[in-house]
C-alpha cells in the first residue's frame, strides 16, 4: 500500500524533509502532496522533485494525506489546525515539526481523538542526514510507529525520547546546523585570510567536519580522545585547541545552546 505524505506549508524544513523521502525512494513523487499560500516555493519544489502541490488549500492536502505534516511556524499552529481539523481522516496520522508546540496542547486543539506526533528534525534532511527526535500521542499503534519511523529514517537518524527533551534536541540538533555552518564559514574566513579560494576553503573545512562527526559516530571513541591524537605535543593543533579555549569555545558553545533551549522552553508555555 502506498502512503501519502502531505506537507501543510512548504518552506525549508518542508522541502529539506521531501528531498530527503523522494530521493531515497521511500516515496514516489506523486505519493507526496505540499500545499502553500504562496507559488514560488511550491513551484520550485514541483520544479526539483516532481510532487503534487495545491496552492492556497490546505484542506484538500490534509484530506489526501496518509500523514499530514505540519510545516508551518509555530505560531501559525493554532489558525492551520482550526482550518484542517475537519479533513483529517480519523486513520491519519499527523505530524508536528514545530519548535514549542507539545502533544498535549495540540491534542486540545483537534477536539477530538487524533493520531499526533512530535518530531524534531533538521535540515540535513535534505542530503539523508537529519537527525530527528520523536515521541507519539498514545492514539498511535505500533504500525503507524513503524510509518513514521520509516519515513524519518529515510532522511537520516532518528530515535524516541520523552516528550520532556524535545527541548533539548532543539538544542543540540533542531537548530545546530546553523552553528556548525557558522564554524564552517569562520574556518574557511581564515583560510582565504590564508590565500586560500573561497570555494575550495569551504570544501576543505566542511569535508573535516563531516570526517570528525563520522570519527565519533563510527569509532564510538570520546571527543576528546579524538582531539588528543590530532594534537601533536609542541605542534600546529595545540596552539589552535589553546587559541579556541582562551576566546572560550566551549563556554560560547554551552551557552548558546543553553540559550536555544530556554527559548524553546518559553515557547512551549
Ligand atoms: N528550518 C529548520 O531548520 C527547522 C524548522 N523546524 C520547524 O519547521 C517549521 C517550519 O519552519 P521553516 O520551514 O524553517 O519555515 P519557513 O518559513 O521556511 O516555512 C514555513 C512555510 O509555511 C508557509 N505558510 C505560511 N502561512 C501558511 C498557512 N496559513 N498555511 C500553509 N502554509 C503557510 C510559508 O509560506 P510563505 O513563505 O509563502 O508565507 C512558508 O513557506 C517551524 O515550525 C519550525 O519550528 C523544525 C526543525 C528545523
Ligand atoms: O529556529 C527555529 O525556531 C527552528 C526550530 C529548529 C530549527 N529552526
Amino acid at each position: 500500500m502506498s502512503i501519502t505524505y502531505g506537507f501543510i506549508g512548504s518552506g525549508n524544513m518542508a522541502k529539506a524533509m521531501i528531498g530527503g523521502i523522494v530521493t531515497s525512494g521511500l516515496a514516489k513523487p506523486d505519493c507526496v502532496v505540499a500545499s502553500n499560500p504562496s507559488a514560488q516555493k511550491l513551484d520550485l519544489l514541483k520544479e526539483e522533485f516532481g510532487i503534487e502541490t495545491i496552492l492556497k488549500d490546505n484542506k484538500t492536502a490534509a484530506k489526501l494525506s496518509d500523514v499530514v505534516i505540519l510545516s508551518v511556524k509555530p505560531y501559525l499552529y493554532e489558525r492551520v489546525i482550526a482550518e484542517i481539523k475537519d479533513m483529517v481522516r480519523p486513520d491519519a496520522i499527523v505530524v508536528m515539526i514545530a519548535a514549542g508546540q507539545t502533544i498535549a496542547a495540540n491534542e486540545a486543539r483537534f477536539g477530538r481523538p487524533v493520531k499526533l506526533v512530535r518530531v524534531m528534525p533538521n535540515t540535513p534532511a535534505l542530503v539523508g542526514e537529519a537527525m530527528s527526535a520523536v515521541c507519539f500521542n498514545t492514539n498511535i499503534t505500533a504500525d503507524d510507529k513503524k510509518i513514521v519511523m520509516d519515513m524519518l529514517n529515510s532522511f537520516g537518524r532518528a530515535e524516541e525520547v520523552p516528550e520532556t527533551l524535545m527541548d533539548a534536541v532543539t538544542g543540540v540538533s533542531g537548530s545546530s546546523p546553523a552553528y556548525v555552518y557558522l564554524f564552517i564559514e569562520a574556518m574557511a574566513d581564515a583560510a582565504v585570510l590564508h590565500g586560500m579560494p573561497r570555494a575550495q576553503a569551504y570544501t576543505f573545512a566542511a569535508q573535516s567536519v563531516l570526517g570528525a562527526a563520522k570519527m565519533v559516530l563510527e569509532t564510538g571513541m570520546h571527543p576528546g580522545a579524538l582531539k588528543d591524537n590530532v594534537c601533536s605535543p609542541g605542534g600546529t593543533t595545540i596552539e589552535a585547541v589553546a587559541a579556541l579555549e582562551s576566546n572560550g569555545l566551549r563556554a560560547a558553545v554551552i551557552d548558546a545552546v543553553d540559550t536555544c533551549v530556554r527559548k524553546s522552553k518559553e515557547m512551549s508555555k
